[in-house]
């Protein structure tokens, strides 16, 4: 095999001869032959972020090949049913490898590896990582990317290939199988680049476990991103909106185009990073409630309000909710109200009869 001869190609420039090539992949496109390390990645994005134009337009060249040879397409078909909209840029996929490593995991989940393109980078810098699948094809094709690795040489590789379990994420089977079940503390990080068709539900599962959880980077559709972020009085302000702001920090940490994918899917994405934190103390002694009744309550409740978004909280609660929230609409409540709410009804029930106030 030929090194990637750099002299010869004038649009790599300084830019890459400045970065320690290691012979590794071979690359053939229509501007070049030759080869490179992928370890250098970070060091180009590094590049590319800081340097002239003619140095980005090498790193863009030098970003595409190593795309090129790196994320050949899986031999099956995607599944648009399983949400199957395969990263195919490595600089995004080492972007997330470093908002994961920002993240400091105690232990780390990833959520659909689908063809491998993070969990083969991400496994290099946690080796402990388990990474869930729930198409059997997707699995089987990771697992040999890993047996075929430069970065995993072979006397690994039988126990990597136990870290990829065919499992689905919103099953607590991974949980018991992993030992991660009865963890006594938040210490998970999550990370994914989400199947499109269960966003919420995983993020209401995410809310309903919370102490499990501890942060998460997730990719996921930019107007799924808006609805998450929306405030009160905004269209976009709904369940999702208030129960996840109540249970995270939320940050927008980069913006991904739709043409980093395949196949391309209608709109582009986002990655965020959250920092999970429960709301309730663990035993809500001023009302005498238990958290896991007010959880529920507080979630029955902010459905309930806002299956009639523009009624008065009186007309779709009814007559126990307090005087100064009667007249108000769930879409102006901020959702720190909307919990100060749930435990003031929470408490009166308690007091009148032990039970939850909204029930249904
Ligand atoms: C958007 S793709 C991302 C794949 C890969 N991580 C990437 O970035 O290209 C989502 C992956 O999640 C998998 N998936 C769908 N539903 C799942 C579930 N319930 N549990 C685990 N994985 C699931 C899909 O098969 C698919 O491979």
């Amino acid at each position: 095999m030929q090194p990637l001869c750099l002299e010869q190609c004038s649009l790599f420039g300084s830019a890459v001869a400045k970065v320690s090539w290691v012979r590794t992949f071979p690359i053939t496109n229509t501007r070049g032959t030759g080869s490179f390390h992928s370890r250098n990645l970070e060091k180009i994005c590094r590049l590319g972020n800081n340097c002239s134009r003619e140095h980005k337009s090498a790193t863009r060249f030098a970003l595409q090949l190593l795309t090129d040879a790196r994320e050949p397409r899986p031999s099956w078909r995607p599944k648009q049913s399983l949400g199957q909209n395969f990263l195919k840029d490595p600089a995004v996929a080492a972007a997330i490898v470093q908002a994961v490593r920002a993240c400091e995991p105690l232990e780390l989940v990833e959520i659909g590896a689908g063809t491998g393109v993070l969990t083969e980078p991400l496994l290099e810098v946690f080796p402990g990582l388990v990474a869930l699948e729930l198409d059997a094809r997707a699995v089987e094709h990771v697992r040999k990317r890993l047996e075929q690795s430069e970065r995993f040489r072979s006397e690994h590789f039988p126990e990597l290939r136990t870290r990829i379990y065919h499992a689905d994420f919103l099953r607590s089977d991974w949980l018991r199988e992993t030992g991660m079940l009865t963890r006594p503390e938040p210490r998970i990080t999550l990370v994914g680049n989400l199947p499109y068709y269960i966003v919420s539900p995983i993020f209401f599962h995410c809310i309903e476990s919370i102490q499990r959880y501890r942060n998460a980077i997730f990719m996921v559709q930019h107007e799924f991103a808006e609805r998450l972020m929306a405030k009160p009085q905004c269209k976009d302000y709904g369940v999702l909106s208030v129960l996840a702001q109540l249970h995270a920090d939320i940050q927008v940490l980069l913006r991904v185009p739709r043409s980093a994918f395949y196949p391309m899917p209608k709109v582009n994405s986002v990655v965020l990073r959250l920092d999970f934190r429960d709301p309730l103390q663990k035993d809500c002694m001023s009302c005498g409630v238990s958290s896991d009744v007010i959880r529920l309550a507080l979630h029955r409740l902010v459905r309930r309000a806002f299956q009639q978004r523009r009624k008065t909280l009186r007309n779709t609660l009814g007559d126990q909710v307090p005087m100064r929230w009667s007249r108000r609409r769930p879409e102006e409540l901020h959702p720190a109200e909307f919990l100060e709410l749930t435990m003031i009804l929470s408490q009166d029930a308690a007091l009148d009869t032990g039970k939850p106030p909204v029930s249904g």
